[in-house]
């Protein structure tokens, strides 16, 4: 672990110092220089030797310090004092960084993962979108609350992430549709968040090492290594996330995107009416309004709900939908989707698909840092045709582990990790990522339009 020491260093002239990351250097009485992200680890430092960094390969920037260099206030209590604070509130990340911020939202300590996520737009939707449960999403976009919160952007009843991390808390609110500033909804749903941060350089750590686990502490009571031990002793691997998200009992949706918001031809158009069955794994509004824009009927039942029970409804298809965490976490939902796979058409999205994949017998995998984002692309294998999608996981299914007859349909363009599947012989398709997200283009929005088609040709050849 870095430590950040005391200098003192009785030399003349200069010393020369890396810039690392985030916070404020402070020397002696005089406050000297003002960086928003620098903290300088001089335990290898002797006399005359540029100070060296706990880089993360940010390290270009250099510059000179006065050789009366006393301390460096970022992680060291024993430095200057001010008589004002400009921090209260701290995350520790589990490689021993700790990253000094400010409050918003609600106070108290939570351990998640950190996750950055480059959408421009859009915090609503991904404050509330379920799949972020255990997770802190840290915004790459550096200004977020400009726009509020309105009434008609939420994804689900609740926002179960574990918390918002952004480098600066929009001062001002301007938007036809807003009715709430993001600090006030976030008090009252009791999620934390921290802005004033080097978002940046986190970003650049978590692409470098992988995703960290984390503690957000507005606690001054808790000394940096109790945190840092929190965050150590906390995984997201293996915890089955869904039960705390999903329905409690099952429920009928009715609404379609609708209004000026529809923006597909097709949605409409079709004729027949569809009985679907949604599992909610952590399922998005979206995803059921786009189903009732192409006029679905649409029940919504707990992950925990019997296939049996779902079968005896005799839906025309089942949508397996997004949800938190591990999939291998929760094989009893694995095993629902393995008794229904062959007799009606299904549609996974997200996690419905890393789950459709392990039904299929096939494994999933923990990724680096994952997709997070508006602006992945992705290719369609069958015609060539790139989509730029929007995508929120950290796992993915290993195509080479699925059995003969499964086709990968989609590819990320970014990684060549696998983006869509389908099954034709056992009326699967799925997606890794999110159709119904229209984070400017609406490129995905097809994808709904297969499942009717499937659940079309599917009625037809009973018929
Ligand atoms: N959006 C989702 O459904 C996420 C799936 C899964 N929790 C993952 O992180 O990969």
């Amino acid at each position: 672990m870095t430590r950040f020491l005391n200098v003192k260093d009785e030399g003349p002239g200069y010393r020369e110092v890396s810039v690392a990351e985030a916070g404020v250097a402070e020397f002696g009485a005089v406050r000297t220089c003002i960086f928003t992200a620098l903290r300088l680890d001089f335990s290898t430092a002797e006399d005359g030797d540029a100070a060296r960094t706990s880089s993360d390969g940010f390290t270009q920037q250099s510059c000179r310090f006065p050789a009366n260099l006393v301390g460096v206030a970022e992680g060291n209590t024993t430095s200057v004092k001010r008589p004002y604070t400009t921090t209260d509130s701290r995350l520790v990340l589990e490689d021993g960084s700790i990253w000094r911020g400010k409050s918003f939202g609600a106070t108290g300590t939570q351990v998640a993962e950190v996750v950055f996520n480059t959408s421009m737009t859009g915090y609503q939707e991904i404050l509330t979108d379920p799949s972020y449960a255990g997770q802190f999403v840290l915004m790459t976009q550096p200004h977020i609350g400009n726009t509020g919160i309105n009434t008609d952007d939420e994804e689900s009843q609740k926002c179960f992430l574990g918390g918002l991390i952004i480098r600066n808390l929009s001062p001002t609110t301007s938007n036809w549709r807003s009715t709430e500033i993001l600090s006030d909804y976030l008090k009252k749903r009791n999620v934390m968040g921290i802005s004033d941060i080097d978002t940046r350089a986190i970003t650049r750590r978590l692409r470098q090492d992988g995703s960290l686990v984390g503690v957000l502490t507005t606690d001054s009571s808790l000394t940096d290594e109790q945190v840092l031990q929190m965050a150590r002793n906390w995984s997201i691997v293996g915890k089955d996330l869904i039960s705390g998200v999903s329905c409690k009992a099952p429920y009928e949706w009715k609404d379609p995107t609708g209004g000026d918001w529809e923006f597909s031809k097709e949605a409409g158009t079709v004729s027949d009416t569809f009985n679907v069955v949604a599992f909610d794994f952590g399922i998005k509004h979206n995803i059921l309004r786009r189903l009732a824009s192409y006029g679905c009927k649409i029940k919504v039942v707990p992950s925990t709900w019997p296939a049996a029970e779902v079968l005896k409804l005799k839906p025309d298809g089942i949508l397996f939908s997004n949800g938190p965490g591990d999939p291998s976490a929760v094989p009893y939902a694995v095993e629902t989707v393995r008794e229904i796979l062959g007799q009606v058409p299904v549609f996974g999205i997200c996690m419905g698909h890393q789950l459709l994949g392990q039904a299929l017998g096939g494994k999933t995998f923990k990724m680096k840092f994952g997709h997070h984002g508006g602006n992945h692309p992705v290719r369609h294998l069958p015609t060539g045709r790139v989509e730029i999608s929007s995508q929120n996981h950290n796992y993915a299914v290993d195509p080479a582990t699925l059995p003969e007859g499964a086709e990968v349909t989609h590819i990320n363009l970014n990684d060549g990790t696998c983006a869509g599947l389908s099954f034709p012989a056992m009326k699967v398709m799925s997606i890794q990522y999110h159709p119904e997200s229209s984070p400017g283009p609406h490129d995905a929005d097809p994808a709904f339009y297969d499942f009717i088609q499937m659940m079309k040709n599917n009625k037809q050849s009973q018929s």
